[in-house]
């Protein structure tokens, strides 16, 4: 399973994208980014497809491609802090300045009874607009296996991990454009 195979996987710590370049940056993001074989990442792909289907409509996804999946474990005070995954920035890829819809597919939880190691924080909080300049932070109820589709220009966070480990994966859907027709790898 996706869990195990994470655990034995090449790690490195989880960067943030600047000017095109990763970059470890533990004021923003505390994780590791874990390479997972082919397969894994291709029931991972498959779930998060199953609710993007669900969720949007098929319009919307017309010129739209798909980067990642992504896997990464946040530790005992891993976290990923208030952020957007949509670019501004005209130095960073298509793909990252194209992001329409950020798809996050949690794979375990906060439940010790069953066979997945678990974890306690780790909430995934948006911070939703409310449209008069304010914003309030949402909770994120997730269970393992749970996909979460948002908007890639929603301020969202994960919160600090207080024990064990947290799993989870995360891909884009981007706005493919003549000059950024594939993925950037990493
Ligand atoms: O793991 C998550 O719940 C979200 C991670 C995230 O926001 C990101 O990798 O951009
Ligand atoms: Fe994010």
């Amino acid at each position: 399973m996706v869990i195990e195979s994470m655990s034995n996987a090449s790690t490195v710590m989880g960067g943030v994208l600047r000017q095109s370049h990763d970059s470890v940056d533990l004021r923003m993001r505390r994780c590791l980014e874990h390479q997972v074989s082919a397969t894994d990442a291709a029931a991972v792909l498959s779930a998060m497809r199953t609710t993007v289907d669900q969720v949007l409509d098929p319009g919307s996804l017309d010129g739209v491609g798909f980067d990642g999946p992504k896997f990464c474990s946040y530790p005992p005070g891993g976290y990923f802090r208030a952020h957007n995954d949509r670019s501004e920035d005209p130095a960073d890829p298509g793909v990252v300045r194209g992001r329409q819809f950020s798809v996050v597919c949690l794979l375990n939880d906060d439940d010790p009874s069953d066979q997945l190691p678990a974890f306690d924080g780790g909430v995934l909080v948006i911070h939703a607009p409310l449209g008069d300049g304010r914003r309030e932070p949402r909770n994120i109820a997730m269970r393992a296996g749970s996909v979460a589709v948002f908007a890639a220009d929603l301020l969202h966070e994960v919160r600090p991990v207080r024990g064990g480990i947290r799993y989870s994966a995360i891909g884009w859907l981007f706005q493919k454009t003549p000059a950024h027709q594939e993925p950037h790898q990493g």
